[in-house]
């Protein structure tokens, strides 16, 4: 059933990031001398609530609060009475972890008080912590800084941990688990310490070029691993940004003509009437967004202005942004009206050009039709059909015979129909024999799902064909290399690149000096990725998404 496949999710980061949002984040580096404490379990009323202290004063305060019954074992829970180190009062018992740095999460001493979850005692805990002579409360994201500033975590690590906090789906989670292990830090630092191999090479030989033993060939060496090097990263790049798709989320647009049940589909997927729904054409003016779980992966779908020529100010300006959320998606799902397609007076055409007429009437595509205009009458004329024999067609066989794959035309026809998935709606009010008997079919490229909003026809098979088409464009995030996941890491490794040629170029001009501050550069653009070199800058860019209390 669909609902197997779909349940909603809320949109990224939306918890955390207004928490963050709501406090001036914390910069100083010099600032991790203080010791700072935080509830690190959720706010609310709860069974267990988790409050975390972190630095140098962290020993003194766990025993303040334990009135000196000693330090648990490290690493140990002790159950032990707290006190407020200040009044005397039992505030709670509960349990006690202490953990000596380095080998704690921040590298620094920490302790965790793990005390009943009632909001009173909560509040207790964090005003006796609070009037502790240097402790302050931990702004976001402090304890991972601290981690990083410790060097127990590189930066892409830092980074998955933020996307595992953030994380609503599973092939999310899966992607950050893998990041937060250290996949991509690896990678990048592998990256990294060859380039630097390349770079002593290229300098020994600058330097000590008269000297018999550099080998001749060291920079021809150097220039096959640079060449090598260039290769991985631009594949690392052009992965179609499965990574950071699957980390945002995949967009896909809803789009038709009015009234053909594009507000009913974005209902039914997301399970709940999110978009208003009548038989009056017109009704959705602008953009219904709501994100979605579709089989573990992140999808935000956008209910868009039916497209047609608008009659007034409000409509047009809603066909505007119908248009310009369509051209931006990674995903198209155009829906038509099943007895209009079939009830067609188009003549003699196919189905993919009666497709491509559609979108451009619609304003969606600029290309030609490809059978009509591109072929000859002689090379289409098996595939020349009337639109509702071709729909009936595609039903009942699944695709066009052999002779449609053979043309360039089509083939390019077919490419502007590749992130197109077409739905043919309302099949319920089809003859038994018209329709939805295979609700299915791929042809050329495109796929064509016939379903009924109404009677819930043929939506299990559109759901997994979109989810078909979503694991497509994010990939597996448990196979192959790691995916590139945030657009910082891809403007560092598209300079690199850029340095890495350059370095290719000064080698043929034979100026070793200048091909040797290219990979300099090279290096510290992936630096920048990793957090091997001054990233300050960069650090309240990537902690301001964290939590207060991680
Ligand atoms: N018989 C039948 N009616 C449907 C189906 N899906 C939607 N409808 C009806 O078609 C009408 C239009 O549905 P909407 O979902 O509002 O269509 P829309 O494409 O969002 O329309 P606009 O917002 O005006 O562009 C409503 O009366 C729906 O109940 C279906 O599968 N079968
Ligand atoms: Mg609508």
């Amino acid at each position: 059933m669909i609902l197997r496949t779909v349940t909603s999710f809320s949109l990224r980061g939306g918890l955390f990031r207004a928490t963050a949002s709501c406090s001036r984040f914390y910069s100083s580096a010099t600032n991790i001398r203080n010791t700072v404490y935080a509830l690190s379990s959720g706010h609310g009323r709860c069974g267990v609530a988790v409050i975390r202290v972190s630095g140098p004063s962290c020993s003194d305060t766990v025993q303040l609060v334990c009135r000196r019954q000693g330090l648990p074992a490290p690493r140990h829970a002790a159950l032990r009475r707290l006190f407020d180190p200040v009044t005397g009062e039992v505030i709670d018992k509960g349990l006690v972890l202490w953990f000596p740095g380095p080998g704690s999460f921040t590298g620094e001493d920490c302790a965790e008080f793990h005390v009943h979850g009632g909001t009173a005692v909560v509040a207790a805990m964090l005003d006796a912590l609070g009037r502790l002579p240097g402790l302050r409360p931990a702004e976001p994201g402090d304890f991972t800084r601290r981690a990083f500033l410790n060097g127990k975590m590189g930066l892409t690590e830092v980074e998955g941990l933020g996307d595992l906090i953030h994380a609503d789906t599973a092939a999310q989670r899966q992607q950050a688990v893998r990041q937060m292990e250290g996949d991509l830090g690896q990678m990048y630092g592998q990256w990294r310490s060859r380039m630097l191999k390349c770079l002593a090479s290229v300098e020994a030989y600058i330097d000590f070029s008269e000297d018999e033993n550099i080998e001749e060939d060291t920079v021809v060496r150097a220039t096959e691993e640079v060449e090598r090097l260039g290769q991985e990263v631009e594949h690392h790049l052009s992965d179609n940004r499965r990574g950071e798709r699957l980390r945002d989320g995949v967009h896909v647009v809803i789009v038709g003509e009015p009234n053909v049940g594009k507000s009913s589909l974005l209902n039914a997927l997301c399970q709940r009437p999110a978009a208003i729904v009548s038989p009056l054409a017109g009704t959705t003016r602008d953009i219904v967004e709501t994100g979605i779980n579709l089989a573990g992966y992140p999808v935000l779908l956008s209910d868009t202005a039916g497209l047609r020529e608008a009659g007034d100010v409000v409509e047009k300006e809603g066909v505007r942004r119908a248009l310009d959320r369509a051209s931006k998606a990674d995903l198209r799902v155009l829906v038509l009206d099943s007895p209009s397609v079939l009830q067609s007076k188009l003549p003699q055409i196919t189905w993919v050009d009666f497709l491509l007429d559609h979108m451009r009437n619609l304003g969606l595509t600029t290309a030609e039709s490809s059978c009509s205009d591109v072929m000859s009458a002689a090379a289409c004329g098996a595939n020349t059909v009337s639109t509702a024999s071709s729909v009936r067609t595609m039903m009942s066989s699944g695709h066009d015979d052999g002779g449609f794959l053979d043309s360039s035309a089509l083939r390019s026809a077919a490419d502007t129909l590749d992130n197109v998935i077409v739905v043919l709606n309302k099949c319920d009010l089809l003859e038994e024999e018209e329709g939805c008997v295979f609700p299915c079919a791929k042809d050329l490229g495109v796929t064509v799902c016939s379903v009924s909003c109404t009677t819930s026809q043929g939506l299990d098979a559109f759901v997994a064909t979109l989810a078909d088409h979503v694991k497509q464009l994010c990939g597996d995030p448990l196979c192959g290399t790691p995916s590139l996941t945030q657009a910082r890491h891809r403007s560092h490794l598209t300079q690199c690149l850029h340095h890495l040629r350059t370095f290719m170029q000064q080698v043929a001009n034979d100026d070793l000096v200048l091909a040797a501050e290219a990979l300099r550069r090279a290096m510290r653009e992936l630096g920048h990725v990793t957090g091997a070199v001054s990233v300050e800058d960069v650090l309240d860019v990537v902690f301001k998404d964290f939590c207060i209390g991680k």
